[in-house]
């Protein structure tokens, strides 16, 4: 069983919902995971390391992430990522030419600050279909095939 953390940011719901698919995946697999939004929860960059992996969601705003996020994008100078299992998704709007672009940047921060990321990022235009949800259950599987690569103990 690894310990797993969920933590994300949706405004009406989208990014939730794949967060939501995401989490019964990896509990349908017996993982341990936590589950926090940036709107509700304090997160402390340091307890990123009491996880075997993270999963981050964010939805994007106004060409960058949204404000709820922002404390914690800059926080994460403060932490080690080396080496350490992330992976992040979010729900996005293509009309934008900024698609997606909160992922983008927390994708390419967590790797600056060290981290491995589940290839590739998981971006879902709006609200996820039925076949968005089998997306974000298999970037969960990829995620744990990940895990279980680094860990064949759990
Ligand atoms: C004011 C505003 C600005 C937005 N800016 C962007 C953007 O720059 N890029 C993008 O891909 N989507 C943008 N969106 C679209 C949202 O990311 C999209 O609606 C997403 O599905 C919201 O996800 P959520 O339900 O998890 O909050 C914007 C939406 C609003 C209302």
């Amino acid at each position: 069983m690894g310990k797993i953390l969920t933590v994300y940011a949706s405004s009406t719901g989208n990014t939730e919902l794949m967060a939501e698919a995401m989490v019964a995946y990896l509990e349908s697999k017996h993982h341990e995971v936590d589950v926090k939004t940036f709107d509700f929860d304090k997160i402390d960059v340091e307890e990123l390391l009491d996880y075997d992996a993270v999963l981050i969601g964010t939805h994007s705003w106004d060409e960058g992430l949204p404000y709820e996020v922002e404390d914690f994008y800059e926080d994460l100078d403060e932490v080690d990522l080396t080496g350490r299992l992330f992976g992040v998704f979010g729900s996005a709007d293509s009309f934008y030419e900024s698609y997606g672009i909160a992922i983008d940047l927390m994708s390419d921060r967590l790797e600056g600050r060290g981290a491995v990321l589940v290839p590739e990022s998981l971006k879902v235009d709006l609200e996820p279909e039925k076949e968005d949800i089998a997306r974000c259950e298999a970037f969960a599987e990829k995620l744990e095939t990940m895990l279980r690569e680094r860990l064949p103990e759990i």
